[in-house]
């Protein structure tokens, strides 16, 4: 098990066919919410007035999280950030 926390920005032109937008838009809602309930993308969160997320991974292998951020359905409009995450020191979970 690996958690990695990840900040996604997207930024789609504004002169995408609008149903291309939509059909893109909704695949990757079901792709995310697959992972959801598969328990690899634990959370996900808005960043308040931004198209952008904040979301929390838990996978085996930073190649497992490649192939899933790769394969997004947005991934042409998104930059991504990501930063691996150790257990601290002090905490009691
Ligand atoms: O809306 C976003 O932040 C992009 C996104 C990632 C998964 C999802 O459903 O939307």
């Amino acid at each position: 098990m690996a958690l990695f926390h990840v900040r996604m920005d997207v930024d789609i032109p504004r002169d995408l066919d609008p149903e291309e937008r939509a059909e893109t838009l909704a695949r990757e809602k079901k792709y995310s919410q697959d992972l959801q309930h598969s328990g690899k993308w634990v959370h996900i969160w808005r960043i308040t007035g931004k198209f952008s997320n904040i979301s929390i991974f838990d996978v085996e292998t930073p190649d497992e999280l490649h192939e899933i951020l790769w394969n997004l359905p947005l991934f042409p409009f998104m930059t991504i950030d990501v930063t691996p995450l150790n257990k601290h020191a002090s905490s009691i979970k």
